[in-house]
């Protein structure tokens, strides 16, 4: 087994950056007998290095046994305090002791819940991380700031406040950033919470009398991570403590992220030097993205649901979602769900039937405005050019495809149709149509674009 194991780290030694090999490989002691019998026995110095192990590494050490013995290798990755072979990494600061104890509580507050996993105390959901977060125009800079906060916590922008509306994102962001830092430094002391769960904390350290501990927990930690500030509007006691600890935080140099629903200058209910605190570091909005990007997540959900999904497919489903990520992961859910059931490919024709419902609740009301804006969103150019005088063939024939989508779709005249389109001549639009009908009988892919580009709009 010694020898097969040191195959496998020279194997991850070239398959893994320096740094993570270090971190998460390195640290793993083999233990017990050399026979292939008993498997390989591995220890973790650490819970972390363990879960992270498990979930990121395991099965690809079980392949690498199968292939080195050309048969299955069981496997046994477990907790040890004996010695480990490489030097040992600072420990991780010490839980917060329990509070007095209380006959009563159902569940022991979770700040103050003593756990040896340091991974369940940072409340961090580690599929929330930078590399699946789809990046545009709508969170560029939100995730530029996030990265930088990662990559130098307390050192960057302290607090970073990031706003925007329901499901676009910010809890992502902010799990992103805790993973970051653990996997980069996993010594620091990261910690996830939401807006309600610290409040929940407040209330737990008020009846049990256990403000110490309480206190002295969300003082220790490095990072953290705050969500949905908003739900503090109007609770006074739970202000005046994160006031305190927000104090104590940035004077000590840790770095505290905050999201919300709105800008601090308009979160309700909430006291004045909060919100200038909130300002005092960098205030990033997340705004609902657009439809490439839109189209980006969507193709990325499948694929880590092991599907591939076609650009027509994401495209009519981003064209009617169009506010929020959590429901178009949800529309996404839907189509694939509909798709195994049916035993059916997942093809057009099938995302609008299993979409029925949210399509039908969108407003079918087809209008040029809304017919130019989907052939630029389906051409990838800007609606203006649809407008300008540019005969370039990448804006002429978009702008043809619109003028004819428009005579088939509205009951606007031709004259009506030029107006629409920057004041053209009557003319241009009806040899526009004229184009379009002929060479959709002759070109696939133009009579393709019009298919999607009939059925998005049509709904
Ligand atoms: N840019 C993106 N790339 C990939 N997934 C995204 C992106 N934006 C949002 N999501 C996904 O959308 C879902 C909703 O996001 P999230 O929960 O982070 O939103 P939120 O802004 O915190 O919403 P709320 O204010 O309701 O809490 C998550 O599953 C998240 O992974």
């Amino acid at each position: 087994m010694s020898s097969f194991w040191n195959s496998c780290l020279s194997q991850f030694e070239q398959e893994l950056p320096l740094q993570q090999f270090n971190t998460w490989i390195r640290p793993l002691r083999l233990e017990g007998e050399d026979d292939i019998n008993n498997g390989l026995r591995l220890i973790a110095p650490n819970g972390f290095i363990l879960k992270w192990v498990k979930e990121r590494y395991l099965s690809r050490i079980e392949d690498l046994g199968r292939a080195y013995f050309d048969a299955p290798v069981s496997i046994a990755l477990t907790l040890g305090s004996s010695k480990p072979a490489a030097p040992p990494r600072p420990p991780a600061r010490p839980a917060a002791p329990a509070p007095a104890a209380d006959p009563s509580p159902p569940v022991p507050p979770p700040a103050l819940r003593a756990s040896s996993n340091p991974y369940e105390k940072t409340r961090l959901i580690n599929s929330f991380t930078f590399d699946n977060l789809v990046v545009g125009k709508a969170n560029d800079l939100a995730r530029a700031a996030a990265m930088q906060v990662a990559q130098n916590p307390g050192g960057a922008y302290n607090p970073l406040f990031i706003y925007g509306g329901a499901g676009l994102g910010k809890t992502h962001l902010i799990h992103a950033i805790g993973n970051a830092i653990l996997a980069q430094q996993p010594d620091k002391v990261v910690r996830y919470v939401h807006a309600e769960d610290y409040y929940s904390d407040v209330v737990r350290a008020y009846q049990q009398k256990s403000f110490d501990v309480f206190k002295r927990y969300y003082r220790s930690l490095d990072v953290l991570l705050v969500d949905d500030v908003q739900f503090f509007n109007g609770k006074n006691r739970t202000q005046e403590e994160f006031f305190y600890a927000f104090n104590a935080l940035i004077e000590a140099r840790k770095q505290i992220v905050i999201s919300c629903d709105t800008y601090p200058k308009d979160i309700s209910g909430l006291e004045d030097r909060l919100i200038t605190r909130f300002d005092w570091g960098l205030t990033v909005q997340i705004e609902p993205p657009e439809t490439e990007m839109r189209v980006a997540i969507l193709k990325k959900k499948a694929e880590a649901e092991g599907v591939a999904l076609s650009d027509e497919v994401a495209f009519v489903i981003a064209k009617h979602l169009r506010s929020n990520v959590r429901e178009l992961e949800g529309a996404l859910k839907k189509v694939l769900a509909y798709s195994s059931f049916h035993g059916r490919e997942i093809e057009l024709d099938l995302a609008k039937e299993a979409l029925k419902d949210v399509i039908g609740a969108v407003n079918r009301q087809i209008t040029v405005e809304n017919i130019q804006k989907t052939v630029a969103d389906y051409y990838k150019i800007k609606v203006a050019d649809l407008f300008s005088p540019k005969r370039t063939r990448a804006i002429a024939r978009p702008r043809q495809v619109a003028m004819w989508l428009a005579k088939d779709l509205t009951a606007h005249s031709y004259p009506m149709i030029g107006d629409a389109f920057g004041g053209r001549d009557h003319t241009t639009v009806l040899h526009a149509v004229r184009t379009i009908d002929s060479l959709r009988t002759k070109d696939n892919e133009l009579n393709h674009d019009l298919h999607v580009l009939l059925q998005v709009l049509k709904g």
